[in-house]
């Protein structure tokens, strides 16, 4: 199962994450977040990362000529995209993109179609808070094409074994008591944890 850990906010955090074995590092370009992170900042944190590694740019409500100019200016290799008013044309888009399902009832899963999603749970703040997902809604849905988010632990983390999920996606929960600063250990724990998963 691949790994993302979002919220990469220095590049120390960015190695650990890696030397733990994450697949992909979130970059939050929302003004709002404390996990903020100027395009400037990625590119010198990703300039200094070493290959085979996703860079993910989290775009919250933005045009595409907003984040085709932030993913050219920071090197972002994906772009995750928070498009709640549909005003995207994504032909338009310069990056490879993924969009988001903020699902607030189970019947919001009926909206996925066959592109890959990542599915976080709806919270008011756009993401990052630990809010999860009730895993029965998933009991009956093609998971393999999902990346889950939201609330994830890696005390929590076997609760999603047996579901398929393509991935998971997880910021606060290895994060230490300062938003936006990772924990070592967590991110450890973490990826031992979601390598058991199937
Ligand atoms: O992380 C943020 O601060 C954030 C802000 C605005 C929109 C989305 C945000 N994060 C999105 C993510 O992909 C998080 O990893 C996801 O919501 C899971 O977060 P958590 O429940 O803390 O693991």
């Amino acid at each position: 199962m691949k790994v993302k850990i979002c919220g990469i906010t220095n590049l120390q955090d960015a190695l650990d994450a890696i030397n733990s074995g994450a697949n992909a590092l979130g970059f939050v370009f929302y003004k709002k977040s404390p996990r903020y992170i100027e395009a400037k900042k990625a590119k010198e944190i990703i300039d200094k990362l070493p290959p085979f590694i996703q860079t993910v740019g989290l775009f919250v409500n933005e045009d595409e000529t907003f984040i085709n100019e932030i993913c050219l200016e920071s090197k972002m290799q994906l772009a995750q995209i928070i498009d709640d008013n549909e005003i995207i044309n994504y032909d338009l888009l310069k990056v490879k993109y993924l969009k988001v399902l903020r699902a607030k009832e189970q019947k919001d899963l009926r909206n996925l179609n066959k592109e890959y999603y990542l599915v976080d749970a709806f919270v008011d703040s756009f993401g990052g808070v630990g809010k999860r997902i009730a895993l029965e809604w998933f009991e009956d849905i093609d998971c393999s094409r999902l990346i889950l988010a939201g609330g994830l632990t890696s005390a929590n983390l076997k609760e999603i074994d047996g579901f398929g999920f393509y991935g998971v996606d997880v910021s606060s929960g290895v994060e230490s008591d300062i938003k936006g600063k990772k924990d070592r250990a967590k991110m450890i724990a973490f990826l031992k944890e979601a390598n058991e998963i199937k």
